[in-house]
């Protein structure tokens, strides 16, 4: 049967990139989506923006929502300090597996937690689970629907504190507009966009950081 689309961006990986070595998986999935087919990873203009944040933030415990293919997931992995907590949700197991290879061929499969499931259930067991109390940054990147119900879980089970920072991709394209307005209008956050374009494109996209200020 045909290969679906991850698997031949994994193939990419395997064939361009040196195992160990997360840049050079991240340049080989760039190369892939510019040249080959597009894919939604977060891609590397966003990824900049994304790598200065994280990098600012310095956090202890990270959460991603969307793994897909482990584009974001190398992205941020290859920048935490040793002992960093990260936890990446993906619900579909065709993706899930591409991912953990990716991950593993960057060599960050020690760094990660790739959980198989939806986040509305994952995000109410987090504390249980895996002895987390609250997420120092959140990066946002799966359904554009689920991003304000998943916000409002973070609040309802304690997981944010003054400070967490959320990171949400596609705030324009394909656009998030209930999670914008809500993050822009609630006294509980300090909302900063950061305009970009549309992996691999020259769409308008860009990504929403919102501070949780207690
Ligand atoms: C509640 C739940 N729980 C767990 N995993 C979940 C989950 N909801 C989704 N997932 C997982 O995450 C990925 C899905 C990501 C969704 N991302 C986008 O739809 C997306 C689309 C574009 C895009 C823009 C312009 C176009 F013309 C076409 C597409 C760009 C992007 O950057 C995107 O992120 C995918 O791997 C899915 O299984
Ligand atoms: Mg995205």
């Amino acid at each position: 049967t045909r290969s679906t689309r991850p698997q031949r961006m994994l193939k990419a990986v395997q064939k361009n990139a040196i195992r160990g070595n997360p840049e050079s998986v991240i340049s080989a999935i760039d190369y892939f989506c510019k040249h080959s087919e597009w894919a939604m990873n977060v891609g590397d203009e966003k990824g900049c923006i994304l790598d200065s944040v994280v990098t600012e933030v310095d956090p202890s415990t990270v959460l991603e929502l969307g793994t897909y293919c482990g584009y974001s997931t190398v992205r941020i992995a290859r920048l935490l300090s040793p002992g960093t907590k990260f936890i990446t949700v993906e619900f579909n197991p065709a993706s899930a597996e591409v991912a953990r290879k990716i991950i593993a061929y960057a060599g960050l499969q020690d760094k990660v937690t790739l959980v198989e499931g939806a986040s509305g259930d994952l995000i109410p067991q987090i504390k249980k689970l895996y002895g987390i109390t609250t997420f120092d940054f959140i990066f946002l990147d799966h359904w554009k629907d689920r991003y304000l119900p998943d916000i409002k879980l973070f609040e309802e089970y304690g997981l944010l504190r003054k400070g967490s920072v959320l990171l949400a991709d596609n705030v324009i394209c394909p656009g998030t507009p209930e999670y914008l307005e809500y993050v822009r209008n609630s006294p509980r956050y300090e909302s900063r966009y950061y305009p970009s374009h549309l992996e691999y494109t020259k769409v308008e996209d860009g990504l929403e950081k919102s501070l949780f200020l207690g």
